[in-house]
């Protein structure tokens, strides 16, 4: 029996993510007193793969095939079901991000395993398992109790710090037997440069406040400085006044950054659902009763095209700028 831990590899490189995710599952693995192994699939050296050890993975599983180059929600769980069952194992930790969304569920109804989603933090029990959950939008807590032998858990990013934990580390390589895939790839082109919104660990972001597309610049400039990503309300990309791959909320892109600034964002309900995962909020909004204010740590009550120039001064003053 041990934790098993999927890993995603972004062309053969880790990223926090994964970190978190194998410091997590070896944090479950000592509550209940056994090892975690960490799976992956794609082309990763061995350097690559041995950095999972120092986060807590006893065992490091390298999966390769030709049929498993692309993301394959079908072929992918097939391959982790069949790792988990070879490894015995009793509880799966996967990312709660879009691929993990896409896994998770397949592999519950084909391991007949109970299924506990976003999860951010630890379990509360191992006996009754008992798994912690933001629901409702955010808007409240929930304690679920996962009762089938196999139970598989999506941790929400951002929500589990990594700990250092370095362990003796074993690295095998499988080549793995699989099917062809269903649906082939033909080409696949990738952004490169831009700091994806779901990765940064600073997001700035901008609502209905900041009055015209053409006030963006120094909001821009903060992000570019504080080296974040930009985001932006649904109104604000339903407007054509930002591309809508930035509109974060229940309709958009759930992130979980470690500092959120939110400038002219009045704080409803559907936006905070996908943000409510931050670290630390920050608004800045000239209405001091803006719902914003109940879910920010720090706030700033003012004009945004005055108050975002005065953090790009004092931002540069710091950096040395
Ligand atoms: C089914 C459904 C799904 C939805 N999904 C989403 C979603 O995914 N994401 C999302 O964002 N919304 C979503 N919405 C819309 C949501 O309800 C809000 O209407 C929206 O989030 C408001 O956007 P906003 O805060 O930019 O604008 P507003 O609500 O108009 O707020 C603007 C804020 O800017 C402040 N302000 C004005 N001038 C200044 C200034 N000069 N300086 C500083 N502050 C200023 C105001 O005080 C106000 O608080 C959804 C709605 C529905 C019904």
């Amino acid at each position: 029996m041990s934790v098993l831990v999927y890993t995603e590899n972004w062309d053969g490189k880790f990223k926090k993510l994964s970190y978190e995710l194998v410091s997590y599952g070896s944090k479950v693995a000592e509550m209940l007193g056994t090892t975690t192994t960490a799976v992956t699939i794609g082309n990763v050296n061995d350097d690559e793969l041995n950095t999972l050890g120092k986060y807590g993975a006893d065992k490091v599983l390298c999966l390769q095939s030709e049929n498993l180059k692309n993301l394959d929600s079908q072929l992918y769980t097939n391959a982790i079901a069949k790792v988990a069952q070879d490894e015995g194992s009793k509880v799966i930790v996967i990312s709660n991000n879009n691929s993990g969304k896409s896994i998770a569920p397949r592999l519950s109804v084909k391991l007949k395993a109970a299924l506990g989603s976003g999860v951010s933090q630890l379990p509360l029990s191992t006996s009754p398992f008992t798994v912690y959950k933001r629901t409702f939008s955010g808007a409240a807590f929930a304690h679920v109790v996962l009762k089938t032998d196999v139970k598989i858990i999506t941790l929400t990013q951002n929500s589990f710090d990594i700990v250092e934990n370095s362990k003796q580390v074993k690295v095998e390589r499988v080549d793995f037997q699989t099917d062809a895939p269903k649906t082939v790839v033909k080409d696949v082109q990738k952004q490169t440069g831009k700091l994806l919104l779901t990765d940064a660990e600073i997001v700035v972001s901008g609502g209905r406040g900041m009055k015209s597309p053409d006030n963006w610049g120094p909001l821009e400039e903060l992000a570019e400085l504080l080296g974040g990503a930009t985001a932006c309300s649904r109104p604000v990309s339903d407007e054509g006044w930002r591309p809508h791959e930035e509109h974060t909320g229940q309709t958009g892109k759930i992130i979980a950054p470690n500092l959120y600034i939110a400038v002219g964002i009045s704080g409803a309900t559907q936006h905070i659902a996908g943000v409510s995962g931050s670290k630390y909020i920050v608004a800045i909004n000239n209405d001091k009763t803006a719902p914003i204010f109940e879910v920010a740590q720090y706030g700033i009550v003012g004009d945004a095209q005055k108050v975002l120039p005065q953090l790009v001064e004092a931002v540069k003053e710091i950096k040395g700028k």
